[in-house]
């Protein structure tokens, strides 16, 4: 499948997850998440879910994560619309926030990390396949964003369906995930 037709159909089966299922689902990934062992972390980029698009709430898994690693820092995107750029922002999670254009939640002021430091990313997506590629909303800030990053950051995603077999049209700026964990499994790639 090409990355239109399987972001189209994943987007719709997660639209089509009801309120109720979505919170099992959720807890279910949280748990999966637990099992993962990861390295000693000093900065997280993490995301603000975006809950119109049935997005996975993240913070269980920053608050996981803050339990193994109390000096953890965390930063949020902050996308720059024009140059299709985005940044990692440091702020606490009482820190400030305000909606960008897509309605996401981004940091006011902050100090911004550089790419090199990150540790660990969480990475929204649609869907991905079995070789660890992933599609988002089809902009490629995370792609852009990614590239800059170090080779052995580990890039974590997030989805309640499994992996597809396939993405055929991956070019060579996509950047595969480490690991993404589904309500029930954990893939590594
Ligand atoms: N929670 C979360 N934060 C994130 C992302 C994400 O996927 N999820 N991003 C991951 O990249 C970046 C934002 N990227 C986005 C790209 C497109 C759309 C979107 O809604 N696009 C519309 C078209 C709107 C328009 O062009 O004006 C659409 O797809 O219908 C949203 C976010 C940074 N932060
Ligand atoms: N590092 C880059 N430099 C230039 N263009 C890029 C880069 N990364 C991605 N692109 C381009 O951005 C466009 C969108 O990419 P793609 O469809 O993979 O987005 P996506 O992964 O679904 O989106 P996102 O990363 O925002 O979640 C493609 O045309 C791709 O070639």
């Amino acid at each position: 499948m090409i990355k239109n037709t399987v972001r189209k159909e994943f987007l719709q089966r997660r639209m089509n997850i009801l309120e109720e299922e979505l919170q099992q689902q959720t807890a279910l990934l949280a748990i999966s998440f637990r099992k993962l062992i990861l390295p000693p972390v000093n900065y997280l980029m993490s995301y603000n879910p975006l809950a119109s698009r049935h997005e996975f709430d993240v913070s269980v898994c920053e608050d996981i994560l803050k339990e193994q690693n109390v000096m953890m820092c965390i930063a949020w995107p902050k996308i720059h619309v024009d140059l299709l750029g985005m940044e990692a922002v440091q702020v606490e999670k009482d820190g400030l926030f305000i909606k960008n254009k897509f309605n996401i939640l981004e940091p006011i002021g902050g100090a911004i990390v550089p790419p090199q430091n990150l540790d660990i990313i969480f990475v929204p997506l649609v869907a991905f396949d079995e070789r660890g590629y992933r599609v988002g909303y089809g902009k490629g800030y995370y792609d852009r964003f990614l590239a800059q990053c170090r080779p052995d950051a580990i890039k974590i995603g997030f989805s309640f369906f499994e992996a597809v077999e396939y993405i055929e049209d991956i070019d060579e700026f996509d950047v595969p995930l480490n690991f993404c964990i589904t309500p029930h499994r954990i893939y590594e790639f």
